[in-house]
């Protein structure tokens, strides 16, 4: 029940509908448990002495109860219904919400089809346990209660004799319960991994397809499936073995009940009446503890299924806010970034070397800063940790002389706004896509964003302009465009701090020319930094920093770096060579010649 208790804070605040489900599902068992009474009156005081007055009466009543017990059964559905869905809600946006706050770190390696299954299937068996299974699995416990209590009333040495089985399938149930939650923890599991294939496959299918790995594919999915059906099938062994165990002891009772019943009614110690009503009585209970198997089933799988909610709620979150977060005022920020011996691992990834360290950087506001390297580098990562995707090893770094783990999460990433290499655009319109992180910006602003990032023209060229609705991933835009629209939604915000990070990789050198021209104008006054593999992108950068391994191995402006030996020059060289006269300084050229 651990589980349940996590999940108390969802449903409690309902618990006049838990009570509503429980008792009007309670009350309509207790109701239908006198039917069977009445059937026993009508032999014994009716149709045996042959009296029938009493006849219409007895109708009446059976009608009454019908009424009664329907509206019963009318109050379970609605507070079962509102429950059910009410926590299942607040469940979906718990859910959703943690998604929001957790760090960088748990992306790394989350999969994308096992969170869409979390927040799908196992809400869905969460909302049926708690609206419905678990008032249908009190109520088992009811009927046994007040169904052996009316026995009593008729014949408590009968009772007691049926009575004698119920701890011989109570102890089966729990049997069967311990050895079905492995196999549901099993099932989901594998349903989480099966969605991971699908959603993978279908994210990937363009590398699928041009690799020709379909077969391939195929034989994932095949060896996923096997093991879902695997898991299924050892379902099936468990109930294939239970089962008819389970019914067996039940209708052991009846047979029981008959035998000892019928010999007593022979010898008048005993009504026929009141064997019929003992009958229908144990009728009555046997068929929910028949199904008690059914019960515990949805039990234990909704435990899973809230075990892996919790699983999800309760993953900490490393990057919070910190007790006092100093909430930056927007119109105060200067921008100057700095970074004062800054080492850094990648978190869970201890074995691998520092992804950054001992770095420094000072990037006054209003500066421009460009980060060159080798892939792995740690270009990336400079940015990421300014950022505060995760938090810095060793070292601080800080904005306008802040620790940037003392400023508040939300206001220390406003002022910045980045451009990855790859970009995403969300399934909407255009003009959402750049007004995404301010959908109050006016037509004129989004266009003049548009204009400055050069993606105006191609816009106004589609049929739809602005509202063309572009895919989940920017179907029907070439990459170029996608970083365009991309440098646009970054630039609407008018950030204090803006990072290019390998963001006009997929544009040619002229559109490139032309945004960076743009952007100057822009980013005046504003931090820039630029991460690139082109010496263009960089080479009006007022400090260049070249990266090694997270090591920094230069530093200093385009004129100074080309003309030392190093990585820089050696990039240039291999950029240029077909431009000999523009890179090759004068006096060199004479050395070298
Ligand atoms: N999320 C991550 N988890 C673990 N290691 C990571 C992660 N991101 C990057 N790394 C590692 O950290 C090092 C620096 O990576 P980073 O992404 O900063 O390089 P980069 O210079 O930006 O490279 P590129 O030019 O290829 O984008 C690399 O060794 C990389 O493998």
């Amino acid at each position: 029940m651990n589980v349940f208790r996590g999940l108390k804070q969802f449903f409690w605040q309902d618990k006049g509908f838990l009570v509503g489900a429980v008792l009007g599902l309670a009350a309509a068992t207790a109701l239908g448990l006198v039917y069977p009474r009445l059937i026993g009156v009508l032999i014994d005081d009716m149709i045996v002495p042959g009296k029938y007055e009493g006849l219409v009466g007895l109708a009446l009543l059976a009608v009454g109860i019908v009424i009664i017990k329907a509206s019963c059964q009318y109050v379970h559905g609605f507070c079962g219904g509102r429950l059910g869905n009410r926590v299942a809600y607040r469940l979906r946006n718990a859910c959703y919400e943690k998604l929001q706050v957790l760090p960088f770190s748990f992306y790394d390696s989350a999969r994308t089809g096992d969170l869409m299954s979390r927040l799908t299937a196992d809400i869905e068996g969460i909302r049926n346990f708690i609206g419905f299974g678990f008032a249908q699995l009190l109520n088992t416990a009811f009927l046994v209660i007040f169904g052996f209590a009316m026995m009593g009333t008729i014949d408590w040495p009968l009772m007691l004799m049926t009575l004698a089985l119920i701890p011989v399938l109570s102890f089966i149930a729990i049997r069967f319960e311990l050895n079905i939650h492995p196999v549901f923890r099993s099932i989901r599991a594998s349903v989480g991994r099966l969605t991971v294939s699908v959603q993978e496959n279908i994210m990937g299918v363009r590398t699928v397809k041009s690799f020709a790995s379909e077969k391939h594919e195929m034989k994932k999915f095949e060896k996923g499936n096997a093991d879902y059906r695997d898991n299924y099938l050892a379902l099936a062994d468990v109930w294939a073995k239970y089962f008819p165990v389970i019914e067996f002891v039940a209708n052991l009772s009846v047979a029981l009940l008959l035998l000892v019943g019928g010999i007593r009614v022979i010898h008048h110690s005993l009504s026929l009446g009141d064997l019929v009503a003992l009958n229908g009585m144990l009728g009555m209970i046997v068929a929910p503890l028949w199904q008690l198997g059914f019960q515990i089933n949805n039990y234990t799988q909704s435990k899973a299924a809230g075990e892996r909610l919790m699983e999800l709620l309760n993953k900490p979150v490393s990057i919070r806010n910190p007790e006092h977060p100093l909430v930056l005022n927007d119109g105060d920020v200067q921008g100057h970034v700095k970074f004062h011996d800054v080492s850094f691992r990648y978190p869970n990834h201890e074995e691998l070397p520092s992804a950054l360290l001992g770095f420094d950087l000072d990037a006054p506001a209003g500066s421009v800063i460009g980060l060159l390297g080798g892939t792995g580098s740690g270009k990336s990562t400079v940015v990421q940790l300014l950022l505060r995707a995760y938090d810095v090893g060793e070292g601080a770094i800080t904005l306008d002389g802040v620790d940037i783990r003392h400023l508040e999460l939300e206001s220390l990433r406003r002022q910045a706004a980045i451009v990855f290499q790859e970009s995403f655009l969300f399934s909407t319109t255009i003009r959402e896509n750049i007004a995404y992180g301010r959908s109050e910006a006016t037509d004129e602003e989004i266009v003049e964003a548009a204009k400055l990032a050069q993606a105006h023209d191609f816009i106004m060229e589609l049929p739809l302009g602005y509202e063309t609705i572009v895919g989940e991933r920017g179907m029907g835009l070439s990459g170029g465009q996608k970083q365009r629209i991309a440098i646009a939604r970054a630039l609407l915000l008018k950030p204090k701090i803006l990072i290019l990070d390998d963001s006009t990789s997929a544009l040619d050198m002229e559109t490139e020319h032309v945004i960076q021209q743009s952007l100057r104008k822009v980013m005046a006054g504003r931090t820039t930094f630029v991460i690139a593999h082109r010496i263009s992108s960089l080479r009006h950068a007022d400090e260049i920093v070249v990266l090694d391994r997270g090591h920094v191995i230069q530093r200093g402006k385009h004129e100074q770096l080309v003309r030392q030996p190093g990585l820089y020059r050696e990039t240039y060289r291999t950029q240029y060579a077909d431009r000999p006269d523009e890179w090759e300084p004068a006096g060199e050229r004479r050395v070298s010649g």
